[in-house]
């Protein structure tokens, strides 16, 4: 093999990255292969958007037949983002027999078994690294590394927005909207970010880790997904004064027959080693029956980091085209498993709330956690300058969930508590 052609459909943040390191790494990536590479044609939607790399403009197109039909091009790496489109792109491709190398989370947790399927079928590969946890080779992790063990559960910062948004908010006082817009301009949010701020991103992942993890098909109306957009300074400045830190977590485990996946802001305890991933860094802790607990973090985002994972999934392939071994990615047999159910699920809470500054009025949130049968593992409490309230925060020892919820919304209900809400703890 001397030469392998690549078609990119999409040049924003991380088709700028590719073309960047297959511009710098030209000689070292061409020794490793052993075959030239071409980046035959690039798919945009606006050929005069100035762009951040040189390229000949030649090789940009707005018309995608002239890299999906084109029979020279062997590898198409799609990096438009988007669901339809992409999807029409990549099975074209695939019927092609063109290899496809895709960092579309959103495509590959709805429609990923579907497309691997298409691969093999047509003897081709699908590699889809830089989907989760940008840089961070965690795919690739579950499935050689670790597939040996049996994976309980994983606990995950796969968003590297929210995990941006919430430092800044943390560390900086920067107001969510300043945060947000900083995480935008430097490329680390989805096109449309209410998918990252909202949650569904990093649901999305959790679910394409899910089935490399444990091979149960989960589906994303599986997840239960809460965003940051509620989480205030407040929040995080209380949840501060106990010792945690607020951070978006996914959560994915299976336990007694049934899988629980989650997506919510979480109180981690200050120690944890999840609290101190910063910015737009990622983490995903697994908790393996052999192995025991392992944790992989890098930057989850952004131009190189995300570029990297999409690059060695382009060297993969071309050495599986050297050795004539492409198509083979291995399905196993998928285990059915129903999702657990809420009255099983077990945490720690962490709630905020303002009550009126009165005698009184303490004991009695107090007494109903107590006629609950819920006790308090910490307490804080203190006056709110210039108004009769007090601010107070509790963290709870572990209890259920369904009998925590009925109390919160019992306690909202009391005459002193003004304003009340409450997260999820984590376990140190
Ligand atoms: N940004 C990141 O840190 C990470 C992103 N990802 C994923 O990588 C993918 C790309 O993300 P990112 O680079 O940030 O996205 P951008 O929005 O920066 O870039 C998208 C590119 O695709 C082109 N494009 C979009 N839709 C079409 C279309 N319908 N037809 C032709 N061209 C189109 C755009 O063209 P034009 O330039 O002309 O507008 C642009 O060049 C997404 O799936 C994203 O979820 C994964 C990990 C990290
Ligand atoms: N928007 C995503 C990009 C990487 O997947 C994120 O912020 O993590
Ligand atoms: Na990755």
């Amino acid at each position: 093999m001397e030469k392998v052609s690549i078609g990119l459909l999409g040049f924003g943040t991380v088709g700028t990255g590719v073309v960047r390191l297959l511009t710098k790494e030209r000689e070292r990536l061409e020794a490793r292969t052993g075959c030239t590479i071409q980046l035959k044609k690039v798919l945009v939607r606006n050929k005069n958007r100035p762009r951040k790399v040189l390229i000949d403009n030649r090789n940009l197109t707005t018309n995608a037949a002239e890299v999906l039909d084109d029979p020279e091009i062997d590898i198409i790496i799609e990096l438009m983002g988007g669901i339809d489109e992409a999807y029409r792109y990549i099975l074209r491709a695939l019927n092609h027999k063109k290899h496809v190398i895709t960092a579309n989370k959103d495509l590959m947790a709805s429609y990923g078994d579907e497309l691997l399927m298409e691969a093999k079928k047509n003897h081709c590969d699908l590699y889809y690294e830089a989907s989760v946890a940008g840089g961070i080779p965690i795919l690739r992790t579950l499935t050689d590394s670790l597939a040996a063990d049996r994976i309980q559960k994983m606990i995950g910062i796969v968003n590297g927005t929210t995990n941006y948004i919430l430092s800044k908010m943390s560390h900086e006082g920067l107001s969510y909207e300043k945060a947000l817009s900083s995480a935008q301009a430097l490329g680390f949010a989805e096109a449309d970010p209410t998918s990252d701020v909202e949650g569904l991103d990093a649901a999305r992942k959790m679910v394409i880790l899910s089935h490399l993890a444990y091979s149960i098909p989960v589906k994303l109306d599986d997840v239960k997904i809460t965003g940051i957009t509620d989480v205030t300074r407040e929040d995080i400045i209380y949840a501060g004064k106990l010792g945690y830190t607020i951070k978006l977590v996914g959560i994915s485990e299976v336990n007694n027959g049934a899988i629980d996946v989650r997506v919510e802001p979480t109180l981690l305890p200050d120690g944890h080693p999840l609290a101190s991933v910063e910015n737009e860094n990622n983490a995903i802790y697994v908790y393996g029956t052999a192995l025991g607990e392992t944790m992989y973090y890098g930057p989850g985002a952004g131009e190189g980091p995300t570029a990297v994972s999409v690059m060695s999934d382009l060297l993969s392939v071309i050495r599986n085209m050297a050795l004539g071994v492409t198509g083979n990615h291995i399905f196993l047999p998928k285990r059915e498993m129903h999702t657990r159910k809420e009255s099983l699920v077990e945490s720690q809470f962490f709630v905020r709330l303002h009550i009126k500054d009165e005698p009184g009025s303490f004991s009695r949130l107090t007494d109903l956690f107590k006629e609950q049968g819920i006790s308090l593992e910490k307490l804080y409490q203190e006056p709110i300058t210039g108004q009769d309230a007090a601010e107070v925060s509790i963290v709870t020892h572990r209890t259920n969930k369904v009998l925590f919820e009925k109390s919160f919304e019992i306690m909202k209900k009391l005459d002193v508590v003004l304003n009340a809400k409450y997260f999820r703890v984590e376990r140190g």
